[in-house]
């Protein structure tokens, strides 16, 4: 079973976390993703997750296997746009700290869960065709969304990268990633960059301006301030 919230790129295109572990081992892996905040599943507090499969019985063992009263599993036949989903809220989850960080209100983090809501969707059905749309709306897609965008470290890098600001010069993501979490790590940057290799590959970045904008923030190409004005000309409002 997958939980690592990720992907690799490859010279022949982008695999998921959970290809790579089936290449490597040669056994199979599903994926769990979902609003899974560590502290608070260790506390037994209620949440759900989706486990993702590509047959329903595996699906159905795991969740029989995984369920408990704080714990509660849906089996999804989607693996692919589940462990995506679980990958790519990371990359929303730092613009919703950017919003923080600067002060924008709970509307304008709605705009930002929404609008990298919808490039999730976009990027699914232009890179992993196939899916099944429904599946964001399980656990793994706008759960998990709401969770990271709220309580994720990767909200708070976020929210960070615009607070250290001294004079417009701001703290790199590993200064950040150092000061903060003190041996942990962000995933949200490594996805970020990963996805912009793509979007440009296929000439595409003004199609996806929220992954681009987050991305280029965490490389300091672009100025956080900017990252508002970004989503003022989103192609969901042409
Ligand atoms: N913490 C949570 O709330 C939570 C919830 C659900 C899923 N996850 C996912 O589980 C995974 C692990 O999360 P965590 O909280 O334990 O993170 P963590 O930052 O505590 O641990 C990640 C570990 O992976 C190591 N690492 C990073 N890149 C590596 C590489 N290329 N090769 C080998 N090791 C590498 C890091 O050094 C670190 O020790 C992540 O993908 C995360 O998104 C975390
Ligand atoms: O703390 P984050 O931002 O890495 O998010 C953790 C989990 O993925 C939430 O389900």
């Amino acid at each position: 079973m997958g939980i690592i919230r990720g992907m690799s790129l490859t010279d022949s295109g982008m695999k998921l976390i959970s290809e790579v572990i089936q290449d490597e081992l040669n056994i199979p892996c599903l994926v769990m993703m979902g609003a899974n905040l560590a502290q608070e599943v260790a506390e037994e507090q209620l949440c759900e997750t989706t486990i993702g499969c590509e047959n329903e019985e595996n699906g159905q063992l795991m969740k029989e296997l995984f369920a408990s009263p704080y714990f509660r599993c849906t089996a999804v036949n989607d693996k692919k746009t589940v462990e995506l989903c679980g990958a790519l809220k990371n990359v929303v989850g730092i613009g919703a700290g950017i919003v923080d960080g600067l002060n924008f209100g709970d509307n304008t983090k709605a705009a930002v869960i929404r609008l990298g809501l919808m490039e999730m969707i976009k990027f699914a059905e232009e890179f992993f065709p196939g899916g099944n749309t429904a599946t964001f709306f399980e656990s793994c897609g706008i759960a998990d969304l709401v969770a990271t965008c709220h309580g994720g470290r990767n909200r708070l890098l976020g929210e960070s990268v615009v607070k250290s600001n001294k004079d417009g010069k701001y703290k790199t993501v590993k200064e950040l990633e150092k000061e903060i979490l003190r041996g942990q790590s962000f995933q949200g940057p490594r996805i970020g960059r990963e996805v912009y290799k793509m979007l440009e590959s296929k000439d595409m970045v003004d199609r996806f301006p929220l992954f681009t904008a987050v991305h280029k923030i965490c490389e300091r190409q672009m100025d956080p301030k900017e990252f508002i004005q970004c989503l003022r000309n989103h192609p969901e409002h042409m």
